[in-house]
């Protein structure tokens, strides 16, 4: 199995790091714009296979997308990050145009393959390449949720003092800091909901904590998060390639689904070896629904922005 990473920087190269220690795939093309770039990361990459024992092939290409061809997953993370103080939306003037770009450029060696988005804004970029490119809404996914709800695990195992592993939950909604809905009415620590260890304020301040994840770490970084970004789009892959079906917060197209319509968003969905097969469509209170619903919103007027661009 094959997947092509554009992007060499910090997600990308993090996400192929990943994917060939964990075996995931037999095959990973980096690809940058950066000359060079990329073909240092693989080669660096490459460099650990004896000491981790993995024996995935990582190869580094400056913009040559003919070595990109018949790929099973391209995952897109060219683009710029934050940088403190800055929101993930004020990177669409850039980002926009890239992504734009290399969805199409992916799918002239690779027509038939599954598109995870992970530049931001998220959920617009995700939009925007399924406009562009015109594919089938199962085979592009927008990252976030995986990351997202795996932090919402991070800071519930550590308001409860017990590891990550024990702890389930997701959250949906938009990839941005005021549009994540962290469900704290479904999280629980072992099957037990979490209400039953945690008070209302513990749990409103895990959510708070959780929406501004993103935005804690690139003030402490300088620049936006990679580690745990890289590993999401990995386990991601994973259940892609390896027909897991798991059960992830995805940014996909809606038809309906949670009254919503021309919109990518986070929803729970299976994801499988054809993407996205299904969109679980679960029952929110009426309070996570009104949450949903201004998000969508925010989302819907990001998009707005991708007229000019979608020309
Ligand atoms: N969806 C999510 O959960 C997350 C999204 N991100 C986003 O992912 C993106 C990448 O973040 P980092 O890896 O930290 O940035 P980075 O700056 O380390 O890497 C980006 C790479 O993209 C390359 N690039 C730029 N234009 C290109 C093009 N046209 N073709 C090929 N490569 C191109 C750059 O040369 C650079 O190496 C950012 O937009 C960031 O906001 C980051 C973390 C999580
Ligand atoms: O915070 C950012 O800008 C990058 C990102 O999406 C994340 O780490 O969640």
């Amino acid at each position: 199995m094959k997947v092509t990473i554009v992007g060499a920087g910090n997600v990308g190269a993090t996400c192929a790091d990943v994917i060939s220690y964990r075996g995931i795939a037999s095959e990973v093309v980096l690809l940058d714009i950066k000359e060079g770039f990329a073909e240092g990361k693989a080669m660096d990459i490459m460099q650990c296979a004896t000491n981790t024992g993995f024996n995935t092939k990582v190869t580094g290409v400056t913009n040559d997308y003919s070595k990109t061809a018949n790929s099973d997953v391209v995952v897109i993370t060219s683009g710029i990050p934050r940088k403190p103080g800055m929101t993930r939306e004020e990177l669409i003037g850039i980002n926009a145009g890239i992504v734009k770009t290399v969805a199409e450029n992916v799918l002239v060696h690779s027509p038939n393959t599954i598109v995870v988005v992970v530049s931001n804004p998220m959920d617009t970029m995700t939009y925007l390449a399924l406009k562009s490119t015109g594919l089938p809404k199962n085979r592009i996914i927008g990252m976030g949720g995986a990351l997202d709800s795996s932090r919402f695990r991070y800071y519930l195992s550590q308001a409860l003092d017990k590891p990550s592993n024990d702890v389930s939950a997701m959250v949906i909604g938009g990839h941005g800091d005021t549009t994540m809905i962290p469900l704290t009415r479904l999280a629980s620590y072992n099957g037990i909901p979490v209400s039953e260890f945690l008070s209302q304020e513990e749990l409103d301040k895990v959510a708070a904590s959780t929406m501004v994840g993103g935005a804690t770490l690139t003030g402490l970084l300088g620049t936006s998060a990679w580690y745990a970004p890289g590993a999401s789009v990995a386990y991601l892959v994973d259940s892609i390639l390896n027909d897991q079906k798991k059960m992830i917060a995805c940014s996909v197209f809606l038809e309906g689904e949670y009254g919503q319509n021309d919109i990518c968003i986070g929803v729970p969905c299976i994801i499988g070896k054809n993407g996205v097969e299904e969109i679980l469509d679960i029952t929110l209170n009426d309070s996570e629904k009104a949450l949903f619903a201004k998000s969508a919103d925010a989302v819907r007027n990001m998009n707005a922005d991708l007229k000019s661009v979608l020309a």
